[in-house]
């Protein structure tokens, strides 16, 4: 299968199962999103698909190979990892961020920049329509300004796989607006998307599929219209985990 599969994957930490057969697909051209209460395990699912963490039962599978087994060049090329915006501070101009994205997909040879690296960020600049940002030093950019380089830096790195945590923390609603549009395109034109939420509602609306977790454990998956019902959503995020 082309795409990332996690099969019963079990993950412990302090003697708890902090995830529990927990299976997952994510192919070409879907949007997904991840939604559950603090704690359910959505970050420690995100950490094990980007292999940050190993598993401790079950198996991860990137186009049909196991990535334990995988260069960490081959993984950045299909995979690349888009943070919060006010999690990271990078001490760059907005340009060598994204460039650094060629970094991690292994096509940049460190420490500089070649011409078609250079070529692919103010690619993906012009695709989020920061062009103007490039000279500009991210650690003054607006949480959304962020957002964008992050996510810009994501498609510089050239991988097709997307992973994104809570993407539209601190954005305004213009912001989100645009962002989920961005979304949408790029999932329209071959991408593959996770993307951790907080906003059920939102996620019903934009998302093609939704993933529900809770406990460590999934509770639903499927199109996301059909399975956020409003029962759904007090299901997941009212009951008390057992
Ligand atoms: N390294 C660790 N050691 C101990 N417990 C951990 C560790 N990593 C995660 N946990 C626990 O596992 C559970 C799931 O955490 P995780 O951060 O994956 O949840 P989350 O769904 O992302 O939550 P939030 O929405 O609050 O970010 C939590 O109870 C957390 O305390």
């Amino acid at each position: 299968m082309s795409g990332l599969e996690a099969r019963q994957i079990g993950f412990r930490r302090q003697g708890r199962w902090v995830l529990e057969d927990v299976s997952l697909t994510l192919r070409p051209g879907e949007l997904v999103a991840l939604l559950g209460p603090n704690g359910a395990g959505k970050t420690s699912l995100l950490r094990l698909l980007l292999r940050l963490s190993r598993p401790d039962a079950g198996r991860i599978l990137l186009d049909g190979r196991d990535i334990a087994g995988l260069t960490r060049r081959h993984l950045a090329g299909r995979v690349a990892y888009v943070p919060q915006g006010h999690a990271v501070a990078f001490p760059y101009r907005v340009a060598d961020v994204v460039a650094l994205g060629r970094l991690a997909g292994g096509t940049m040879l460190a420490p500089f920049a070649s011409a078609a690296d250079r070529r692919a960020a103010a690619e993906a600049m012009a695709r989020l329509a920061i062009g103007h940002l490039a000279e500009r030093a991210y650690v003054t950019l607006s949480g959304g300004e962020r957002q964008s380089v992050l996510i810009a830096r994501a498609l510089a790195q050239g991988a097709r796989l997307l992973v994104l945590d809570e993407p539209e923390a601190g954005l305004d609603y213009g912001q989100q607006r645009r962002l989920f549009g961005l979304l949408r395109d790029l999932a329209a034109g071959g991408y593959a998307i996770l993307a951790t939420t907080h906003d059920p509602l939102r996620a019903a609306r934009v998302f093609s599929r939704a993933v529900l977790l809770r406990g460590g454990r999934v509770l639903a998956d499927g199109p996301a219209a059909a399975i956020l019902s409003e029962d759904a959503i007090s299901d997941l995020y009212d009951r008390v985990p057992p």
